[in-house]
């Protein structure tokens, strides 16, 4: 609060404006503490936010370390920080471990909303991972799901269990491998542990990007030798990638230049090149984005729906009931997908109860703003909270319930229109995977779905499942997921 106060009596400042309210605060740590021991439900840094924002409001102001916060976490104030005032605050903070992962920050992800920026994300969004782009690249998506499918029940075959998340994470990466390369790499061993290293460094909450300016307790603490390791293990991997990818498309277009000497036909198929892009920066991006949010959304899925087997047999008998129409072990053809409302109403529900990104990366502006009659001085990071938003008790009842049936009714969307459900965010900096993310989860889910039955290992019982969360970039199940397939329609 002594530095809020100090700030306010800054030039640039709107006096008649109060700073939002917030928990008080200590000498150097400010509100660390409060995150590390709150009161009554302990749990990753997302879930004490919520809990202090019951108490001081859904636009509350922390200090964490040197840095100043504000947490947005009702749909009201999230409307106003990422639509009225969304061009306000177009910066990302310096925060020292992704300026060393994300190359200085000239990424997608990182940089500052600006030229760079804005010609990076139209690439993505009207020609990468446009929806056209991404209905192009079915054929990848089902062959690799398909093969999933076939690896499952072989593992059926000895009645054990299977260990889902591994399985769920590796396919994502083997189809983003394909999307981003046109080939399948051997990625598992080296490259998959290095990127969901990355994601969990990626909170923000970090040591060093609450003392951003502090190089000597990063040293001290080891997190710059940390994370200057996993750039240099994540850089190599991927320019050798790249470098083997040019060479080969080099060498194809001169075999190509010398049957078309020769009198061949120019071969204009360039779709079959599914490659994306062609710079490390963007690679890692999408390796970091892609890898983890759509295996863990598809992860938390499955946890809720065997918590649930009302729910379960309800879905597996939509899907099942869809395609068994077009003959018994039909393939899940993924383009009829949309035609499923209640595997959409369970989709939009484990969204809203499990947003992989719980809470959006920090944004600032340059100048102090008005916001909903709080002063929002200069260089706070605005974070919001997407998970809080999902559970906001005055927009959903039954809040903490996994209940698809809520959305049957009614046109609520994830796509960043509708405030109470964000997990892909708004605004200009909403997620330009999202028909790529959600393509993967609809084809990975309907398939588990249509070609198995689920049960769980151990006699663990539904409402025993451990749904524990781990905290990072990205939200995951704190433990793998390991299930029993029985064969239903398996390939
Ligand atoms: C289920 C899947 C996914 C979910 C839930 C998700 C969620 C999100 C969210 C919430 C944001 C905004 C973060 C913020 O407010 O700061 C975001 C940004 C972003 N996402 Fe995704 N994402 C998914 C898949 C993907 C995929 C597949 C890609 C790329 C292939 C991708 C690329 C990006 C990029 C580049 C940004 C940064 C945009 C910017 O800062 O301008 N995402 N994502």
């Amino acid at each position: 609060m002594y530095i809020f106060n100090k700030m306010k009596k800054k030039k640039n400042r709107a006096p008649c404006f109060p700073l939002p309210p917030g928990p008080w605060n200590l000498p150097i740590i400010g509100n660390i503490h409060q995150l590390a021991f709150s009161s009554s439900t302990s749990g990753p840094v997302h879930r004490r936010l919520a809990e202090l924002a019951q108490h001081y409001g859904p636009i509350m102001q922390l200090k964490l370390g040197e840095t100043y916060n504000v947490v947005v976490s009702s749909p009201e104030s999230a409307r106003a920080f990422l639509k009225t005032h969304d061009h306000e605050f177009p910066l990302r903070p310096y925060m020292p471990s992704a300026s060393i992962i994300f190359y200085g920050g000239k990424d997608i992800v990182f940089s500052p909303v600006g030229d760079h920026w804005r010609r990076m994300k139209k690439l993505c969004t009207t020609e990468l991972l446009s929806e056209k782009r991404v209905r192009s690249l079915r054929p990848v998506r089902e062959e690799e799901v398909g093969k999933l499918m076939k690896l499952i029940g072989g593992e059926a075959g000895g009645g054990g269990a299977v260990n889902l998340s591994r399985l769920l994470f590796a396919v994502s990466n083997m189809i983003t491998s394909r999307t981003a390369f046109g080939t399948i790499r051997e990625l598992e061993g080296s490259f998959l542990p290095v990127i969901h290293q990355i994601v969990q460094t990626l909170g923000g909450f970090s040591i060093g990007d609450i003392f951003p300016s502090n190089r000597l307790l990063r040293l001290i603490s080891g997190t710059e030798r940390h994370l200057k390791k996993l750039h240099q293990e994540a850089d190599s991997i991927l320019q050798g990638i790249i470098d083997e990818h040019v060479s080969r498309k080099r060498r194809r277009r001169e075999t190509e230049d010398h049957d078309m000497a020769e009198g061949a036909e120019e071969d204009d198929n360039d779709d079959d090149d599914l490659t994306l892009i062609h710079n490390t920066h963007t690679v890692q991006d999408v390796f970091v984005a892609a890898g983890d949010s759509s295996p863990i959304a598809v992860e938390w899925t499955m946890s809720e729906l065997m918590k649930n087997p009302e729910k379960m047999e309800k879905v597996q008998r939509e899907v099942r009931h869809f395609f068994d129409k077009r003959g018994e072990g039909a393939v899940v053809d993924e383009a009829l997908l949309n035609e499923l409302k209640y595997l959409k109403s369970v989709v939009k529900e484990t969204f809203r109860l499990h947003p992989p990104a719980a809470l959006s990366l920090p944004r600032e502006g340059p100048e102090t703003v008005v916001v909903n009659g709080y002063q929002i001085p200069s260089r706070t990071r605005v974070i919001v909270n997407y998970w809080a938003i999902g559970r906001d008790p005055s927009h959903w009842t039954q809040p903490n319930q996994f209940i698809p049936e809520r959305f049957l009714d009614t046109c609520i969307d994830y796509r960043g229109f509708d405030f109470q459900l964000l997990p892909f965010g708004s605004g200009r900096r909403v997620c330009p995977g999202m028909n790529y993310g959600t393509a993967v989860v609809y084809s990975l889910l309907a398939n588990l779905l249509y070609r198995f039955n689920w049960e769980l290992p151990n006699q663990i019982k539904p409402q025993d499942l451990d749904m524990s969360e781990n905290f990072g970039g990205a939200i995951s199940r704190k433990k793998n997921l390991y299930l029993i397939p029985i064969p239903y329609h398996a390939p």
